[in-house]
């Protein structure tokens, strides 16, 4: 090699080596002011340590080394992450805690509109608008759910206790409740248009969270023109986004002043109309089009998962799944159809509701918070805008606080006479002001097609078929794509 090139070589790695050491002692010193933590790399902080992902159960472990408050490098960033129910419970009503992180993939793809995304008053005031209108819609939203979950029968006897995959029927069912609590109508099962609403929402859900999401947030202009998964997600992502503003043109084209409102977007153009002097109002079409898409994305594939995983756990635990049957068949007549009143009378089965959502935890450590005033915590100063994130899958499991953290066992939700007990370690959707907005609906929706199903039919796993293996479940049950057969009661009796 000529001399002068291995001197620019030399020069070269010189500065790399240089650019290193100087990103570490930057990194050491913006240490100083957080909680503590693993030592993070230059570049990829701790993302590599990680596997590049937040899990539950390592950010656990991490917790009993550092305790319950410390700090996790995603790439250049630090996250303070929160652990057990005490810390997590304290955190999550933090005024301070109440905002959301809008990180660059996610900016990319919905900026900083809607509910789920924003903070300040754009977000009380979409948030407060958000509740009120589902509140209104209630007895609907529920006449939906008992029609939807009527047709999903219908869908299951149809395949005439064969065996297959049925969480595609799930989604299909629960979607549609939302579509129609949001548009004001169902898809049928020719359109396929929901089944791409469907993968689109999948899409938007995971992807951010992988390592591609995780790559797209350290490095965002370069990823961007990059390609990989990320780009599939940012075009389905514009798929979901055109479906939402075709229905509000069609509703706009539709409404006049003083019409009752009959879906989430007619209260939403109602409430447009109403605050359109206002000029503090955040009530905007692109603010709509975005909080639809919040609660289509928020309203379908939690409740989706959460069903088809009850359904394992069921037949997993048959002497739950016999108990639950008893105690409905005790209460409801053969024809009454289910609502959610029906759950005062039904204790037992409340407690396994609960007990699933517990153990199945489907929102894995759940979304980020966002610090968003300099504030001390446990002792610890954390600045403004802070990445948050209250390990809910910590709290769920928290020793402290359930007898058996790792079984299914609805005991944790009975007393000693057999009624039903709530738990304040039970934090499924989270908890204060920014707490889950679908809290209510999904309650009704799980309870109504969960003993829908029990009714209707004995769930069982075809012959041949492995043993179940719920190993990972809390983690992620959608990674347990079992095929089953439903057999429909009437005929299993006869
Ligand atoms: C089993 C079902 C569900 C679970 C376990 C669940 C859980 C959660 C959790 C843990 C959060 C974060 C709360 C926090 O930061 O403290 C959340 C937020 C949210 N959820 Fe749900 N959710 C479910 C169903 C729904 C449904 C049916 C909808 C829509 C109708 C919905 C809409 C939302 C929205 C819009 C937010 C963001 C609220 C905000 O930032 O102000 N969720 N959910």
């Amino acid at each position: 090699m000529a001399e002068g090139t291995l001197l620019l070589t030399e020069l070269f790695l010189l500065l790399v080596i240089s650019l290193l050491v100087f990103q570490l002692l930057k990194l050491q010193w913006a240490r100083r002011k957080l909680p503590p933590g693993p030592i993070p790399l230059p570049m990829i902080g701790n993302l590599w340590y990680l596997d590049f992902e937040l899990e539950g159960k390592v950010l656990t472990k991490l917790a009993g080394v550092y305790g319950n408050i410390f700090t996790v490098w995603m790439g250049p960033t630090p996250v303070v992450v929160l652990n057990g129910y005490k810390t997590v419970s304290e955190g999550l009503i933090l005024e301070e805690f109440c905002g959301r992180p809008l990180t660059p993939f996610y900016r990319d793809m919905m900026g900083d509109k809607g509910v789920f995304l924003t903070s300040g008053h754009t977000w009380k005031q979409q948030r407060r608008f958000a509740f009120t209108a589902l509140r209104n819609l209630a007895t609907t939203i529920q006449q939906r759910i008992q029609e939807e979950a009527d047709y999903l029968v219908k869908v299951l006897t149809s395949k005439q206790g064969s065996a297959f995959e049925p969480k595609p029927d799930m989604i299909h069912a629960v979607a549609n409740v939302i579509c129609a609590a949001v548009f004001g109508h169902r898809f049928s099962d020719e359109d396929h248009s929901l089944d791409k609403m469907i993968k689109a929402i999948y899409l938007i859900i995971f992807v951010p969270s992988t390592s591609w999401g995780r790559l797209y947030d350290a490095f965002p202009r370069f990823m961007h023109r990059l390609p990989g998964r990320h780009q599939r997600v940012l075009e389905y992502n514009d798929f979901l986004h055109e479906v939402v503003r075709a229905e509000v043109q069609s509703h706009k084209a539709k409404w006049k002043e003083g019409n009752k409102p009959q879906d989430l977007i007619d209260f939403y153009l109602d409430h447009m109309e109403k605050t359109k002097d206002d000029p503090t109002s955040t009530f905007s079409e692109d603010n709509m089009v975005q909080i639809m898409v919040d609660l289509l994305i928020g309203g379908s594939e939690n409740t989706a998962s959460l069903l088809s995983g009850a359904l394992l756990l069921m037949i997993k635990h048959p002497e739950v799944q016999e108990k639950v049957l008893e105690e409905v068949n005790a209460v409801l007549e053969p024809s009454q159809a289910v609502c959610y009143e029906d759950r005062k009378k039904l204790p037992y089965t409340t407690a396994v509701i609960h007990e699933i959502l517990r153990f199945i935890n489907i929102v894995g450590t759940g979304p980020f918070r966002l610090c968003l005033k300099d504030t001390t915590m446990l002792g610890r100063p954390i600045a403004k805008g802070t990445l948050i994130l209250p390990n809910l899958a910590s709290v769920m499991a928290d020793p402290e606080h359930w007898e058996s953290p790792f079984e299914f066992n609805p005991g944790h939700f009975l007393d000693a006479k057999g009624d039903f007990v709530p738990q304040k370690a039970f934090l499924a959707f989270g908890i204060g002001r920014r707490g889950c907005l679908g809290e209510h609906m999904a309650w009704v929706e799980f309870f109504v097609f969960f003993i829908t199903l029990i009714r209707a039919f004995v769930i069982q796993l075809p012959e041949g078929e492995p043993d179940l293996n719920l190993n990972g479940i809390q983690q992620s049950p959608r990674q347990h794509p079992y095929k089953l057969r439903f057999v429909p009661r009437q005929s299993s009796s006869a």
